[in-house]
């Protein structure tokens, strides 16, 4: 409630700044924090609304029926955004497909039109006012404010998962982090100021690349912050008439609607932009997540795991730091296939990955083989630490009983060979030394751990 006083506020103390730049951010605030937080969707939560909207109004010193006229008609617009956003799936409140923003500009129409229509007809018919002027002003001033000012509130509350997206590679490599990560802003600001200096119908598109920019290079959330902050200021400049685009001044009617909607418009394609390149990222970190990790245990597979065997280990060798490989290999895994079902061998196998992946150390790494062979990789201070490791995996997974089932409690072992060595460069040898250290292992009864020491 206090947010939305205090955006009605700010949009009341900004109108002087002129016809091009009315900053009424208080209707699409409500409606996308009505749409983040549904709970404040209730009868109680419109009301504080209805009372910060009025509360400002009229301490600003409208007249009570004027301040009445003005918040039902506001309060339409947002109740009108909020229900049809309420009804749109997640994906697209949370803008993260490209037609989010085909649903987000014809929700903004039907707010600021409902708002518009209802809050120039009252005006006309209380105050005698030209229906046609209020109805236009209001509509494209409601559109610009919904528009610039909803994606800002609903990419705030897009899941954790979506990538953080600064720039720290390729053609900014060699830039300082914090150099490369203000670049594009920085590209935007000095075309702003291209803008202003050269000035001319075509001035206001000189942002065009620089937006782009911004859009292939930071989080959809920034995105919606830039553009909201370029479609502003540009506004602001050309309302006090900085940015001259070479058109009659003062400016007709329609010349600053047509100007308002053409900057309003132009700040969709960097955020189309944006949207596409996350989403086109995010579905490339699925196939590479999918490329490299056994579907069923959740751990990296063979591939993946040779892989991050072969980057880690030259970089363990140069710290000269003792490495243990395990290879682990789950006993008579065929007899539990046999008596419970493939099913139930399954969830044995989750169930040792899920111990596995709590015994080995985090900066170790761990992969599924095939089958019921997993290995791990991962640097030890001393023998005698890789053989702890061991053995405290061995115990935890005959400790474990698996239910599967009703009534269908399952036990299995592991045979664990383990090998050290200092040194290695290759991944290879010591798979083999440690599959030698297994076949012992087996050979000597299972549920046990064989360690070779190639130090
Ligand atoms: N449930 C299940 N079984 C699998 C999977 N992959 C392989 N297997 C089975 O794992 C079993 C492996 O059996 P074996 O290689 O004979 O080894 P074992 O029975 O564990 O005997 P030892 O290793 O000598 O103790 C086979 O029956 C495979 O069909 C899987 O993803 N799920």
């Amino acid at each position: 409630m206090l947010i939305i006083f205090l955006a009605a506020l700010l949009g009341i103390v900004t109108r002087p700044l002129g016809l091009l730049s009315p900053f009424w951010p208080a209707n699409a605030l409500l409606a996308g924090l009505m749409v983040r937080n549904r709970r404040m969707a209730t009868e109680q939560g419109w009301l504080g609304a209805f009372i910060a909207l009025m509360a400002a109004d009229l301490l600003t010193g409208t007249s009570l029926i004027r301040a009445l006229v003005l918040t039902i008609a506001n309060l339409l617009g947002a109740g009108v955004a909020y229900a049809c956003l309420s009804r749109l799936p997640a994906k697209h409140v949370h803008l993260q497909r490209a037609r989010s923003v085909m649903h987000l500009v014809l929700i903004s129409v039907a707010a600021s039109f409902c708002s518009s229509i209802s809050g120039a007809l009252a005006l006309h018919q209380l105050f005698g006012m030209d229906f046609c002027d209020e109805f236009d002003v209001w509509l494209i001033g409601d559109l610009v404010n919904y528009v610039a000012i909803l994606p800002v509130v609903l990419a705030s509350s897009a899941p954790a998962q979506w990538p953080n997206r600064w720039p720290t590679h390729y053609q900014l490599a060699r830039l300082p982090q914090g150099l490369a990560q203000a670049a594009p802003f920085m590209a935007l600001v000095l075309s702003e100021g291209v803008a202003i200096w050269i000035g001319g119908p075509g001035a206001v598109m000189f942002s065009v690349p620089a937006l782009l920019w911004c859009a292939l290079t930071y989080s959809l959330f920034s995105v919606t912050l830039v553009t909201l902050i370029f479609s502003s200021s540009t506004m602001i400049a050309i309302s006090a008439h900085h940015l001259d685009l070479s058109v009659p001044w003062p400016m007709g009617k329609v010349d600053l609607q047509s100007i308002r909607l053409g900057v309003l418009l132009m700040t969709l394609t960097p955020l189309t932009v944006a949207i596409v390149s996350i989403t086109r990222q995010q579905l490339l970190i699925q196939v590479q997540y999918l490329a490299a990790h056994d579907q069923l245990s959740g751990l990296l597979n063979r591939r993946a795991f040779d892989q991050q065997t072969s980057e880690a280990l030259p970089v363990l060798s140069r710290h000269n730091r003792l490495v243990a490989v395990l290879m682990l290999d789950i006993d008579h895994f065929k007899r539990i296939n046999d008596t419970w079902g493939h099913a139930a061998g399954d969830q044995v196998l989750i169930a040792f990955a899920r111990i596995a992946q709590e015994c080995i150390p985090q900066n170790g790494v761990l992969g599924r083989m095939g089958g019921e062979e997993f290995a791990a990789l991962f640097p030890v201070d001393t023998v005698e630490e890789a053989r702890h490791i061991a053995e405290t995996l061995r115990q935890r997974f005959e400790d474990t009983t698996v239910d599967y089932a009703l009534q269908t409690r399952i036990k299995a072992t592991v045979s664990v060979g383990v090998v050290t060595a200092r040194g290695a460069e290759q991944a290879q040898p010591l798979m083999v030394q440690a599959d030698r250290a297994l076949y012992l292992a087996k050979g000597s009864g299972r549920n046990r751990v064989e360690l070779q020491n190639m130090d």
